[in-house]
């Protein structure tokens, strides 16, 4: 198995796939990378995920950039060791189209981004005209193939999307989308936009059935009346931090521990299965939680909690 010192097992990889988008994003994070040199390719990715699988990873998010511009993404999926969940999350605007080669290549759900359900907001957000349109038929491609749950992306974004809330967990119900509402990380100089989604979440849960706590992150999802609505708070956030329990790989295949630090990236390019095993050893017992907690030192073991 793969522990750091704080006792986060690595159960997962999130493999950013290009730095390269079709749309320009208000905040994007970029997965925190900076400009990379040539992109990964389909041996390393094959490579990484082979040589995790066999200390226990069995779940692979793909990211990036636009992990859908890699014109190879099949041959990527049909290159990785059985794994029980492959998922990529994407802005959904050339998803209509590959729906269908991507489930058969293996792929077993998608999140797709969608900020607003208004064209011009929409349009405000990603600084690209006549693409909303294309996620939707997207996030329906995905459905009728079967790429489920399809996870609804939301940044809760302040004066843009803040009175949307409502319409978009209505347009989840009752199928299988999982809304997920994400809290704004400081990127360009968009925290302007920064709204608070603890008062949000405070009032999904006084409305919700039930509560259910995922490992990843101790995210809380919560289950209004058909549907699903999922609360990504990652900022200050020390429990947080603490189940983080995946590992990063960036687009120039590089081993990234952690989305908000750039000074202890590890590069594994050229390196034979015994030099990257031996490399990723070492770099995940290095691994530290950016937010930390003064009390709580090491990670709980996960228990369903209910509300
Ligand atoms: N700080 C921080 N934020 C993260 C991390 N992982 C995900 N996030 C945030 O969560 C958002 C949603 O991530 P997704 O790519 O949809 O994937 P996910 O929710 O992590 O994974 P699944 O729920 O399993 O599909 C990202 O945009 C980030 O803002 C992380 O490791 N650190
Ligand atoms: C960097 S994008 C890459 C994948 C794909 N291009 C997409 O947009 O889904 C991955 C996720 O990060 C989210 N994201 C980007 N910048 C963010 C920020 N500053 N704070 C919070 N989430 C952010 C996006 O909304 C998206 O859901
Ligand atoms: S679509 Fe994704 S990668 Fe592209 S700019 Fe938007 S958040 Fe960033
Ligand atoms: S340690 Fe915290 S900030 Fe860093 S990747 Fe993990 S959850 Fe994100």
């Amino acid at each position: 198995m793969l522990i750091d010192a704080y006792g986060r097992r690595i159960s997962s990889l999130r493999i950013s796939l290009t730095n390269r988008c079709n749309l320009k994003c208000i905040y994007c994070h970029n997965e925190g990378e900076e400009d990379s040199g040539s992109e990964i390719t389909v041996e390393e990715v094959a490579q990484i995920a082979r040589i995790c699988a066999r200390y226990g990873v069995d779940k692979i998010k793909f990211s990036g950039g636009e992990p859908l511009l890699r014109r190879d993404f099949d041959e990527i999926l049909r290159a990785l060791p059985p794994m029980r969940d492959v998922s990529v999350t994407t802005n959904g605007t050339l998803l209509a189209a590959r729906a269908e080669s991507l489930k058969e290549s293996g792929l077993d759900r998608v999140n797709v981004s969608l900020d607003s359900m208004d064209r011009d907001r929409f349009t405000f957000i990603t600084q690209c005209k006549g693409q909303f349109d294309k996620v939707l038929d997207g996030i329906d491609a995905a459905l009728s193939v079967g790429l489920t749950p399809v996870k609804i992306n939301m940044v809760y974004l302040k004066g843009i999307n803040e009175d949307e809330v409502d319409r978009m967990i209505d347009y989840v119900r009752g199928k299988p989308l999982v809304l997920q509402i994400i809290e704004l990380m400081n990127f360009h100089g968009a925290f302007k936009y920064h709204a608070d989604v603890a008062s949000l979440e405070q009032r999904i849960k006084e409305k919700a059935d039930k509560a259910v706590c995922r490992e990843m992150h101790r995210r809380t999802k919560y289950y209004l009346g058909g549907a699903e609505v999922e609360i990504v708070r990652p900022i200050d956030n020390s429990e947080f931090c603490m189940n983080c329990n995946r590992l990063r790989i960036t687009s120039d295949y590089k081993l990234k521990p952690c989305l908000l630090k750039n000074d202890n990236l590890v590069s594994v390019r050229g390196l034979s299965d015994a030099e990257v095993e031996a490399v990723l050893i070492k770099t995940v017992g290095a691994r530290e939680p950016f937010f930390k907690s003064e009390t709580a030192k090491v990670c709980q073991p996960y228990k369903i909690y209910e509300p």
